[in-house]
């Protein structure tokens, strides 16, 4: 151990938290001969009393980020379970195994892979990448406080009408034209803070997916920050058990291509699909009598 302190006069030691970030595991389930797959990107961050790491070189107190990786491997020896049920295990975990630690951050993503079809039906043990879609977990810990955030990203939806934008502000740097049908597109970011830990968390996250699909797809849109909120409270009005969704979504612009110069017109039809700069539609929806959460909600989703 350092003889010399690296305590100083004028600073001290704010919030920390360390661990092994993007732990790469797929864990095969061959008990049968038709496997099942989980293919998870999983990032520990232990919290704790952790200060004489950092100002004193006394590492005594440091479950290296080695051991946090090997941890997750270990784990999952013997299964996973859904995301939220992994990720409240490692906090479990590591909260109980070492006493300085007090709490911490885990989170995971989760990859879709489906069966691949064959002539002969869903192959047992071959299977494609379902698409960019991630789901998302994370668990925070403070001592005893526990909560979990699920949710899901890169949910790309696309409809071609049923979608306007008119009556904006209207000034000197105004060009857009009112449209009354255009196309609306966004990659579908939230994330949905749980008032409970002890939930089937697949079905409430496959409900969630289809509730926002659905309203997306049956509501005719005013807006995209419309939209958005009205998937929200479609969501908290099915789900008491959620107090909160966290929404970030592109609005992904396609613009009507102007085909006169080749003596045509384009009734809506041919568009060029935009990729920057985009719309960027952020909000949270909240259930009126949510309880505000401490730092650890606002720290979950690094938007809004
Ligand atoms: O749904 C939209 N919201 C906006 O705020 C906006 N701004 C814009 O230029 N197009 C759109 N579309």
């Amino acid at each position: 151990m350092p003889t010399t302190s690296t305590t100083s006069d004028i600073a001290i030691l704010g919030e920390n938290q360390y661990g092994k970030a993007e732990v790469r595991l797929v864990r095969i389930e061959r008990e049968t001969p038709r496997h099942e797959i989980t293919d998870l990107n999983v990032s520990s961050q232990l919290r704790g009393d952790l200060d004489a790491i950092h100002t004193e070189g006394d590492n005594a107190h440091c479950v290296a980020t080695d051991s946090q990786k090997n941890t997750v491997y270990s784990l999952a020896r013997d299964g996973v379970g859904t995301p939220e049920e992994f990720a409240l295990r490692l906090g479990e975990h590591f909260t109980s195994t070492y006493g300085w630690i007090t709490g911490g951050r885990w989170e995971i993503e989760k990859y879709t892979w489906v069966r691949i079809p064959t002539s002969d039906g869903e192959h047992d043990h071959s299977f494609v990448r379902g698409g960019t879609e991630v789901r998302t977990a994370v668990v925070q810990r403070d001592g005893d406080e526990v909560f979990v955030v699920a949710g899901l990203q890169d949910l790309t939806v696309l409809k071609s009408t049923a979608s306007e934008f008119v009556g904006f502000t209207r000034d000197s740097y105004t060009t857009l034209p009112e449209a009354t049908d255009r196309i609306l597109a966004t990659d579908v970011k939230a994330r949905w803070r749980y008032t409970r830990t002890d939930l089937d968390f697949d079905a409430v996250f496959d409900d969630v997916r289809r509730i926002m699909l659905e309203q997306f797809a049956t509501q005719h849109s005013y807006a995209l920050q419309q939209t958005l909120y009205q998937m929200g409270v479609a969501v908290l009005e099915e789900h008491p058990e959620i107090a909160e969704l966290k929404f970030s979504m592109p609005n992904k612009h396609h613009f009507l291509v102007d085909l006169s110069p080749f003596g045509q017109d384009n009734p809506n039809v041919v568009f060029f699909a935009a990729d920057r700069p985009y719309g960027l539609i952020e909000a949270t929806v909240q259930r009126k009598d949510a309880q505000p959460e401490p730092r650890a909600w606002a720290t979950v989703t690094g938007f809004c």
